[in-house]
């Protein structure tokens, strides 16, 4: 499993615990074009500390036990952790806490400390943009904002010394703060405030807002997934139609898997449907000519309704 790959955990910053990233070797000696590093980026709506870079070990295992061919295409995998912001539900006391472990990271920390463990990694391992960045959730918020460049890094340049990856996949992402909020509900209002501030400041955050284009910054050959479940009890499913539709009106090659299986939480804690959209995402590089393609789901098998109940995630 996991625990079969060595494994390292170094830091890419110093003003904070947080701003480390996990690594697990498979082939990192090869350097061969066709070979991609699985880079993931973990949710936990910017706040949550039970949530951290290991969170990518179940994908991890389920990918490295299956019997694909496709990780012969792997040359190791890597898990980003990131500065948080305070959660209410997990207080802390500013006394008797060093700065290093004190969470009060606001926007845009969360962003920088992405681009920054991104140079640290290609520094070290040398992939270039061989790489495939995957987010959850508040994860794929980050992995697209580095497309978005100075809108989502408050007006920054981003680093110039850094490569986008050949392909970013959202797993039930957040793209528009202020659709969910008119949607779901006041709730979501909470989430994103301790990260962001008030609401004028969403849209610049959102990729779904995203006023410039999705491609100007990428090369030809670049793909976004938007894998999305419809057991999915926090993410709704026209948060990953409505960036789908921003992404084609774009012309970003395409791809949306909204036929996965799992809760929002539990498909990370399993592992196997991210191993799956990981698989997928291999492929579609592999193939030729990445044509705009899509894959999207029209099957409503589950009661899409009945998992709304309770919209309510655990403090
Ligand atoms: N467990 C989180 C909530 C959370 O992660 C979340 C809730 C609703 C919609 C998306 C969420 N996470 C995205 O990163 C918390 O307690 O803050």
């Amino acid at each position: 499993m996991a625990s079969s790959l060595s494994y390292a955990a170094f830091h890419y910053g110093s003003d904070s615990e947080l701003q480390r990233v996990g690594v697990w070797e498979v082939d990192t000696v090869a350097s061969e074009k066709s070979k991609y590093w699985i880079i993931y980026i973990h949710g936990g709506a910017w706040r949550d500390p039970r949530i951290d870079h290991k969170s990518f070990i179940p994908t991890i295992d389920a990918v490295i036990s299956s019997q694909d061919e496709c990780k012969s295409s792997i040359s190791g995998f890597a898990s980003v952790d990131y500065r948080l912001s305070p959660h209410p539900g997990f207080p802390q006391d500013p006394e008797g806490t060093t700065p290093r472990d004190y969470r009060n990271a606001f926007h845009p920390d969360h962003i920088k400390d992405v681009w920054s463990a991104l140079r640290s990694l290609q520094e070290r391992y040398a992939f270039g943009s061989n790489y495939v960045l995957l987010g959850h959730s508040a994860g794929a918020t980050l992995a697209l904002q580095l497309l978005m460049g100075s809108t989502a890094l408050k007006g920054s340049a981003p680093p110039a010394d850094v490569a986008l990856p050949a392909a970013i996949v959202g797993l039930e992402g957040i793209y528009d703060l202020q659709g969910l909020v008119d949607r779901l509900g006041p709730e979501y209002a909470a989430l994103f405030v301790g990260a962001f501030g008030d609401s004028s400041n969403w849209s610049d955050v959102s990729p779904m807002k995203f006023t410039k284009s999705f491609r100007s910054a990428w090369s030809e050959e670049h793909l976004v997934v938007l894998g999305w479940s419809p057991e999915d009890e926090l993410i709704d499913r026209p948060e990953i139609e409505g960036m789908q539709k921003v992404l084609e009106k774009d012309n970003v090659n395409t791809l949306a898997l909204t036929d996965l299986s799992g809760t929002h939480d539990g498909m990370w804690e399993d592992g196997r449907p991210f191993a799956q959209v990981i698989r997928k995402t291999l492929n579609h590089l592999k193939s030729s000519g990445l044509s705009i393609t899509r894959q999207s789901s029209q099957i409503f098998d589950n009661d899409e309704a009945n998992n709304r109940q309770g919209r309510q995630w655990r403090l």
